[in-house]
């Protein structure tokens, strides 16, 4: 996986809207692992639930799968070489990029990765459906569909885990977090100036909600049991079951 350094946002740019372009694709380990805070524990822990989840001949699904990162801790924790896990994101640069991530594992369970949008995937049988950082970038009205889906999608006794970037009803608490996130940047490097510019870049792209928000769509897609396992500043990490 590429190690560059994510220098996009250090010299003034044009404010225009973030991509996941050919230049995010490139340096997109690095500004991940600076940008939200317990990504890593977030990442290895979804492939410990799957693992937990996975049921014998079922998907397995990464929606938003970036370079694959979720795809391969799942890969390497689930133990059914009957499952199939199916990778799925619209960038085509993060796309080109996952597939050779991909072929250098060399776990059993099979991998297909489709460039395409996921609100137009089909999900069915699956036992684990995984949008780690990715609802957030889909349109607020076309949300409660997505997650409607996966719902039906899932077989009983399978998970959805989901992670996103938060907004609090508490303007107090809202202005702390956000703050403490620019801290967390600045402690992993970034300036004044790329924390400023990044944020203007994602203004009308990253939609954040609050955790109420998630949780009652949660519930009213059918859901039956559904909380927060992992939450760092105004980051947070939910898993909801589909009971038996
Ligand atoms: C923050 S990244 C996800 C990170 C990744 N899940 C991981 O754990 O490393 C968001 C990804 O969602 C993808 N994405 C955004 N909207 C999408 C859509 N409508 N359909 C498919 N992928 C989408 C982007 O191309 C991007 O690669
Ligand atoms: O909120 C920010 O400042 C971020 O950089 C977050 C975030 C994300 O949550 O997806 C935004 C875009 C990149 O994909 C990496 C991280």
């Amino acid at each position: 996986m590429s190690d560059s350094r994510d220098n996009i946002y250090a010299e003034p740019v044009d404010p225009a809207l973030f991509r996941f372009d050919d230049k995010v694709a490139e340096v997109f380990p690095d500004m991940i692992k600076r940008s939200v805070p317990g990504y890593t524990t977030i990442v290895a822990m979804t492939g410990l639930l799957a693992g937990r989840y996975a049921s014998p001949g079922s998907k397995l699904y990464d929606l938003g799968c970036s370079l694959g990162a979720s795809t391969l801790a799942m890969r390497q924790n689930v133990h059914h070489s009957d499952c199939e896990i199916i990778g799925v994101d619209n960038s085509q640069a993060m796309l080109e990029r996952c597939r050779s991530v991909i072929d250098t594992d060399s776990h059993d369970v099979p991998v297909s990765l489709h460039c395409a949008d996921l609100q137009d995937v089909v999900i069915e049988d699956a036992s684990v459906v995984v949008l780690n950082f990715t609802l957030q970038f889909i349109a607020r009205e076309e949300r409660d569909a997505v997650i409607q889906r996966i719902h039906d999608g899932l077989r009983p006794g399978g998970i959805m885990v989901l992670s996103e970037k938060v907004t609090f009803e508490d303007p107090h608490l809202d202005e702390l977090n956000i703050d403490l996130h620019h801290n967390f940047k600045r402690a992993n490097g970034y300036s004044d100036l790329e924390i400023a510019q990044k944020r203007q870049a994602l203004e009308n792209y990253l939609r954040p909600e609050t955790l109420a928000e998630h949780k009652q769509r949660i519930a009213g897609a059918g859901f039956d049991s559904c909380d927060v396992w992992f939450q760092c500043f105004n980051f947070a990490s939910l898993v909801a079951l589909k009971q038996q």
